[in-house]
């Protein structure tokens, strides 16, 4: 397993970036939505991805030497509608995987799926007195978004959130905390690594693995990639499963503009 260390700024680390390209054939290009592609916003219906993103991601998507997969917290259907080109997309923190046109749901995911949309209405009760709460459901997993609750608030909503899964969830659901959001998920071992690991798992040898995230959960991705695969944590998180660091979507739109122009003449030719 991979120790977390303080990751280096990306820009000073083209050159190690092309060194781990080359002897590969193929690039495996994960990528998170909210904070990487996409600014973080208030409302979570406004956030779209930079423009320069979305052209060079087209462009990658385009390149037959690339696999393109978006792996985030939203729900498969709506991170897809907000992004589109790419094969892979893994929603809900990699509870369900569309491959081309087949769509895998975790089935114990699936079966507490019901149990969550209670413990979802009960908190649209309990927190309803909160100025500016919102729940969402996104039917495997469920948020609780406080960016726009006021700060001296906030506490109290993860206590409430905590003890109304406790109550209602009946041990089956369980709590993380993401930006400014509290999570809810079934209680499994499974997260963005996981469904890494199983697009991994599909590419041909001489495929190299890149990853870039922005929050807790795409630590998972992180280590699964290690110790061969290009990590990149957005933000200034430090210590990060991550090799490289970058401080803004918009760096990222740099970086994968350098990457489709630049970057992909470090493959091997096939
Ligand atoms: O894995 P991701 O693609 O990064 O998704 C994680 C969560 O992203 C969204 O919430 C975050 O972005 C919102 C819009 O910028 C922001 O308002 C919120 O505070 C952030 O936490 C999304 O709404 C969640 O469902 C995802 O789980």
């Amino acid at each position: 397993m991979a120790t977390d260390v303080s990751p280096r700024p990306l820009v000073d680390s083209y050159d190690d970036v092309r060194a781990r390209l080359a002897g590969s054939r193929r690039l495996l290009c994960c990528l998170d939505f909210d904070g990487t592609l996409a600014p973080i916003v208030e409302d979570p219906d406004e956030a779209t991805a930079l423009p320069a993103t979305e052209r060079a991601l087209a462009s990658l998507v385009a390149d037959s030497r690339v696999t393109t997969a978006i792996v985030s917290g939203r729900a498969l259907a709506d991170v897809r509608r907000r992004i589109a080109g790419p094969r892979l997309y893994a929603g809900n923190h990699g509870l369900e995987l569309a491959r081309d046109e087949s769509i895998a749901v975790h089935p114990v995911a699936r079966k507490r799926a019901k149990r969550l949309g209670v413990v979802c209405s009960v908190l649209e009760t309990v927190l309803d007195p909160v100025p500016n709460i919102r729940i969402e459901n996104k039917r495997l997993t469920g948020t609780v978004h406080v960016r726009t609750v006021p700060a001296e608030a906030r506490p109290l909503v993860t206590r409430l959130t905590r003890r109304t899964v406790d109550r209602v969830g009946e041990g089956t659901l369980s709590v993380s905390t993401g930006k400014r959001v509290i999570e809810i998920g079934p209680s499994i071992p499974w997260g963005k690594g996981n469904a890494v690991a199983l697009l991994e798992a599909d590419q041909p040898p001489g495929t190299t693995t890149l990853y870039i995230g922005d929050d807790v959960t795409d630590e998972s991705a992180f280590r699964a990639i290690a110790p061969d695969g290009i990590g990149i944590r957005v933000g200034q998180a430090s210590p990060s499963a991550a090799a490289y660091r970058v401080s803004s979507p918009a760096d990222v739109a740099t970086f994968l503009e350098w990457l489709d122009s630049t970057g992909l003449d470090a493959l091997e030719q096939i």
